[in-house]
């Protein structure tokens, strides 16, 4: 830890979310505003219903998106194709010459929310790859296996040996971004690893560990894919994040649930941090005493391992006492945010 006084305030270039559900429609219209706030612009997941598989399905929601985006924000939806085992090599380069679709994302069949339409086996989509490969076009894994005989603590690292590296072996310049990276075991393989990887990580797997989903009873809101773990990995990707270390970068993951569907028997995956990220990773960051990092890992490295230049404004957090609603109307949804009803220490000017 730092003995320095932290400051009262600090500005850094205008940050970008690496990892964004917008979901669609009235909700959509109502999460946006949130991240359009504070980021510039948001790698816009396609996990919808249906999911967006088609470069005309991706121009269709980003015009949805930029219709929905109130007079005087400015906002750039960054879009994004589902792989799945029928996706073809000309989709692919459809998307390069479309100069708004900016990767294709690896939803594991089952492995989380709106993935049954994921891909089964990799080896079903090497011809696609290998054409992302030549073209430069980013390659977002969620990192788990789907294998029920493996721990759901353990799916991400057991995802590294298993699909991540012999993928990496045969496609060793294809531009790979793991996606909410959770494990020590995923920081390191980044951090190590030659050729083009990076990873995104959130604000909630930088400040919690797996105790928070426990802690007086059972918190679905702290529920989200993969599963927050350990305080060892906590600790790691902390490391990671502070560390100045290129590779990884911020990606909020904030992923809207109606409040019945996870306050449920059976409830979904997802934390909402959209309304509030920014002030997340400013205590993560100031927690480790490295608020010198955080522009760097905010607002520097996405752009630079995307190729795009940084934001060219700013933004400013104060230190703030202020109180998370309990529940936020999101369109069709009533979403219960992470946090909600706690007390947090910074808020964006
Ligand atoms: N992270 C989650 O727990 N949920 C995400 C999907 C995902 O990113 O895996 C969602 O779309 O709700
Ligand atoms: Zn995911
Ligand atoms: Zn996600």
């Amino acid at each position: 830890m730092s003995n320095i006084a932290t400051p009262d305030s600090i500005t850094i270039i205008r940050p970008d979310d690496w990892h964004l559900h917008l979901r669609d429609g009235a909700t959509m219209a109502s999460v946006l505003p949130h991240s359009a706030r504070q980021f510039g612009r948001a790698i816009v997941m396609p996990n919808l219903k249906p999911p967006v598989t088609t470069v005309a399905a991706a121009e269709a929601y980003r015009g949805r998106i930029l219709a929905a985006l109130p007079d005087g924000m400015k906002f750039e939806p960054l879009m994004t194709l589902y792989l799945t085992n029928n996706t073809e090599p000309d989709e692919i380069r459809r998307a390069v010459d479309s100069g708004f679709v900016h990767a294709v994302k690896l939803y594991p069949a089952g492995a989380t929310t709106n993935s049954d339409a994921g891909v089964t086996d990799l080896r079903n989509c090497y011809k696609v790859l290998e054409v992302m490969q030549e073209l430069d076009l980013p390659f977002l894994v969620h990192g788990e296996v789907t294998d029920p005989e493996v721990d759901v603590f353990d799916r991400e690292a057991v995802f590294i040996e298993r699909v991540m590296r012999p993928l990496r072996k045969d496609l060793p310049e294809l531009k790979v971004v793991f996606e909410h990276i959770t494990t020590r075991q995923a920081a390191e393989y980044v951090a190590e690893a030659e050729g083009p990887i990076a990873a995104t990580i959130t604000a909630h797997h930088l400040l919690y560990n797996r105790n928070e989903i426990f802690k007086g009873g059972i918190r679905p809101h702290y529920y989200c894919l993969p599963i927050l773990k350990r305080e060892e990995h906590r600790l790691a990707l902390m490391t990671a994040a502070t560390s100045g270390d290129e590779r990884f970068f911020l990606g909020t993951d904030s992923a809207p649930h109606a409040q019945g569907a996870k306050e449920h028997a059976c409830g979904c995956a997802g934390c909402y941090t959209a309304l509030h990220a920014m002030e997340l990773y400013t205590e993560a960051f100031e927690r480790a005493g490295a608020l010198d990092k955080l522009e760097a890992f905010a607002s520097l490295n996405g752009p630079s391992f995307y190729g795009m230049e940084p934001n060219a404004d700013t933004i400013t957090l104060r230190r703030e006492q202020w109180t998370l609603p309990a529940t936020l109307p999101l369109g069709e949804l009533e979403v219960v945010p992470l946090n909600s009803g706690e007390t947090i220490n910074w808020k964006m000017v």
